[in-house]
């Protein structure tokens, strides 16, 4: 497939184990290819009707589904992380078109995507209970039970990585799920949805309803849904958490950030600047944990930031199914002016913009319509800047230099939110000492925005709550039965 010829025939919303036509509409929308501006898909959102009709369906697949051994379970996971595996490059192609990352990330996200089934098919066998011994012969036991119907909902950065991260766990512990992606990138998810039929999931066991805040809403309101796991911005998680809490269903929210990554004198340079690069520029900026507000120790200050500019310059930003393209466009035209707009408001705050931060037309002519923008790094940043201070969710690092550790540490805590961090240095013990202060939930030493499936993955402060992936996400789809068995006769206050 080539870039400018994608287009979408097939309905785009999943239910009953096929694609079907939603069954109401409340309003429409457009989805676009990002390297070229083409409408590769208009359909409808989803309303009430077409909403419970899905979770209808969940909750029949649920009654099954429940009733099967986690070995059982395990063993369909595995058989769609195959499937996965083995079309990867088409599933890649297709998130490389709507979402505009190049290929070589998108086959990336698609290996973290199998990677999380196969995990997760592998502790759907082992989970287990507890028995626990009471007095006279008596006893206790716990029973790992599943929540019923999870509605997953998606952010357009990961598309299919965020539906396979939460599916692949809520699946595992034998709950069902209706998944709702971002009305920008809504393509990739009905592949995941078609992989676990043909894995031989039972039909309804993973639905998409397509649409956007509104169906977003009847979804998480729904009284027979038991669960909502949620990717995007804080304004909408404080949302979800509203109306979710009307119905007492936990959420395990997945939600923005302004990371820091600190940079010792003592780092090893090249493999800093290469973790900056990572922390940054991935998916054109677009990363939750990204670590844009980059603190550089005096010392190396020149140094790191002429290598960093001189790499990044380098970056070949075009269309995204070349091979040799490392950047694509960002989402959307609204999206590439709000970047854009933040580099201009760095400006005027005193930044010193020392490469890129302005729009890119490629030579090829059919990307001319396209949202490519130059990838930026910021000099001479202050901490109360608003590009130090806000999430931009665009190709733009801020570099600010430190002098000593505590200073370093009391800054890169001052924000709301706490994603993620990073810290290079070849003082293991300083390392340690750092990220153990640090107020983030994911933290990296001498890396950066690795995603390896068996670590647990989730936010503190206003960044969110609950995990994906790892052992723990367990716990976030399933919840615990006490069982209390009497051995002798019963004892009573009558
Ligand atoms: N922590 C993470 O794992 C993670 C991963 C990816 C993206 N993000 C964050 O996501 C944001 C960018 O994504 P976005 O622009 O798609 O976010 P967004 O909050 O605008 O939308 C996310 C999803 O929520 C839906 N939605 C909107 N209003 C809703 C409502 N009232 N009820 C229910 N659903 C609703 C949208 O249709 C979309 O599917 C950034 O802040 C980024 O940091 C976080
Ligand atoms: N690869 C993990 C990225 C999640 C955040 O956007």
């Amino acid at each position: 497939m080539r870039t400018g010829s994608f287009v979408v025939s097939q309905p785009l919303n999943y239910r009953g184990g096929a694609r079907v036509q939603p069954a109401d509409a409340s309003g429409s929308e457009t989805a676009f290819e990002p390297a070229t501006g083409r409408v590769i898909a208009t359909f409808s959102c989803s309303g009430e009707k077409e909403v419970n009709l899905a979770v209808e369906d969940a909750k029949a697949a649920f009654n099954i589904w429940r009733q099967k051994s986690g070995l059982e379970r395990g063993r369909i996971l595995l058989e769609a992380a195959r499937i996965i595996r083995e079309r990867t490059d088409e599933i890649a192609t297709v998130e490389s078109i709507n979402n505009g990352k190049s290929i070589l990330e998108a086959r990336l996200d698609i290996d973290t995507s199998w990677q999380c089934l196969e995990y997760y098919a592998g502790l759907a066998g082992s989970m287990a209970g507890e028995h626990i011994q009471l007095p006279g012969g008596s006893f206790g036991y716990t029973r790992r039970e599943p929540l019923g119907v999870c509605v997953g909902i998606g952010a357009w950065n990961y598309p299919f990585q965020i539906a396979s991260w939460k599916s692949a766990p809520a699946l595992a512990c034998g709950n069902a799920m209706v998944f709702k992606p971002s009305p920008f990138t809504p393509v990739s998810a009905l592949l995941l949805a078609e992989i676990y039929t043909e894995a031989g999931a039972p039909p309804g066991l993973f639905n998409v309803v397509q649409g956007g805040g509104a169906t977003g809403q009847l979804l998480c309101q729904h009284r027979d849904v038991a669960k909502v796991s949620f990717t995007g911005s804080v304004p909408t998680g404080t949302k979800i958490m509203e109306v979710a809490a009307k119905g007492i269903k936990p959420v395990t929210l997945e939600l923005g950030g302004k990371s820091p990554l600190i940079i010792f004198a003592d780092c090893n340079l090249e493999n800093a600047v290469k973790g900056a690069l990572m922390a940054n520029f991935l998916t054109q900026g677009e990363v939750c944990c990204n670590g844009t507000r980059v603190f550089v120790q005096k010392e190396i200050l020149d140094k790191f930031t002429e290598q960093v500019v001189q790499q990044t310059q380098r970056i070949k930003i075009g269309d995204p199914l070349l091979e040799g393209t490392r950047m694509g466009p960002l989402i959307n035209r609204p999206h590439l002016e709000r970047v854009l707009g933040f580099v201009k408001g760095a400006k005027e705050q005193g930044a010193k913009v020392l490469c890129g931060g302005d729009p890119y037309v490629p030579e090829d002519p059919k990307l001319k319509d396209g949202y490519f923008m130059r990838p930026c790094v910021l000099g001479n940043c202050r901490d109360d800047m608003t590009c130090v201070k806000e999430e931009i969710f665009g190709p733009v690092m801020s570099i600010l230099s430190f002098d000593t550790e505590a200073e370093v540490l009391e800054r890169a805590n001052n924000t709301s939110f706490g994603l993620a961090a990073g810290v290079f240095t070849r003082d293991l013990q300083r390392a340690h000492r750092v990220v153990a202060e640090l107020q983030a939930g994911v933290c990296f030493i001498n890396n950066y925005n690795v995603s390896p499936v068996e670590l647990p993955f989730g936010g503190y402060k206003k960044s969110g709550f609950g995990r994906e992936n790892g052992r723990v996400t367990i716990e976030h789809y399933s919840q615990l039965k006490t069982v209390c068995v009497e051995m002798g006769d019963v004892e009573s206050a009558f």
